[in-house]
């Protein structure tokens, strides 16, 4: 079964004269982790706000077109019930944090106590996700004081809390150095071996590349490509639609260009260095 499918879907925002998702058709699977990307006002943060069920419910505006989550229409969905099976994750952590507790434990927590947890349960589920995380140490600090890259941590931390099985993740790298991105990037890639099903809204195409399964490319509210990460990040012409492909694809086209032709276009570093390596062997066994 498909976990969200998007029949002719199209949405403006209310007293917008454009629309921000235009005819929008797409099935998206259970257990797929979907990397979504594309230029700046491309629809990527609409369409999460529709997968989580924001639009309509929070954002009126004009919503044309069938969506169905697990089977059952958008419209017909008791809005605590999909929050309870859609994680969200904000794009700015600032709109994250709730503001009304005092304190970090109490931020993950949250959750959790209105879907009916023991307290036991809540105790041993913060503590494991602060070290996963890596913020046991702001564990009684008040969420309102810490850095953008704390507060990330600490937003993601509190929706990984929920355990649902959809994640919605609109940049959640955004305002975090090199170490603290590769850690989130791990813990995505655990949670999808947990079989969930994870959107990724990210520009950095290379960490795309690395972990995704499937890529969607939004352009004018509309999906210009979508399929494997390999199929679609190998694409040179996705440059003409905004945009990028991983630095390893830019090789592998370049090299092309020049005669080296590789056995396929490489998306990872990774793969490139395979690649060539063989590329190579080929080459000087071909000269003795
Ligand atoms: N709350 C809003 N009200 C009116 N228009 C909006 C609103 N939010 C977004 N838009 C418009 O909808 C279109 C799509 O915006 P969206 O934020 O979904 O793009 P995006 O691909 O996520 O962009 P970015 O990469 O900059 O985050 C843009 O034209 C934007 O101006």
């Amino acid at each position: 079964m498909a976990c969200i499918e998007l029949k002719n879907v199209s949405y403006q925002y209310p007293l917008s004269k454009e629309k921000a998702l235009d005819d929008v058709n797409y099935k998206f699977e259970k257990g797929r982790f979907y990397g979504i990307i594309g230029e700046n006002g491309g629809g990527k943060t609409t369409l999460c706000n529709l997968i989580r069920g924001l639009i309509p419910q929070f954002y009126k505006g004009k919503l044309t077109g069938t969506v169905k989550i697990l089977g059952k229409e958008l419209r017909e969905w008791d809005p605590a019930e999909l929050s309870s099976k859609i994680g969200y994750v904000f794009q700015n952590p600032f709109t994250q944090i709730s503001g009304i507790k005092e304190t970090v434990f109490e931020e993950i927590a949250m959750g959790m106590e209105n879907m009916g947890v023991t307290k036991e349960q809540i105790i041993d589920q913060v503590v494991t996700i602060c070290q996963l995380l890596k913020i046991e140490d702001l564990i009684e600090k008040n969420p309102n004081e810490l850095s953008g890259g704390q507060r990330q941590r600490v937003a993601f931390a509190s929706i990984i809390a929920m355990n649902t099985d959809i994640l919605v993740i609109d940049e959640p790298t955004s305002q975090l150095d090199p170490q603290g991105t590769q850690d989130i990037f791990e813990i995505i890639r655990m949670l999808k071996k947990e079989g969930k099903t994870i959107f990724l809204v990210e520009h950095k195409i290379n960490l795309i590349a690395e972990y995704c399964d499937e890529v969607v490319v939004m352009e004018g509210g509309k999906i210009v490509f979508g399929g494997t990460a390999r199929g679609i990040l190998s694409n040179r012409d996705l440059e003409n639609h905004g945009a990028m492909i991983p630095e390893a694809a830019v090789l592998g086209h370049q090299l092309k260009e020049q005669g080296i032709e590789l056995d396929s276009i490489p998306i990872t570093t990774e793969e490139a260095v395979r690649l060539i390596k063989q590329r190579i062997g080929e080459e000087y066994g071909n000269r003795i």
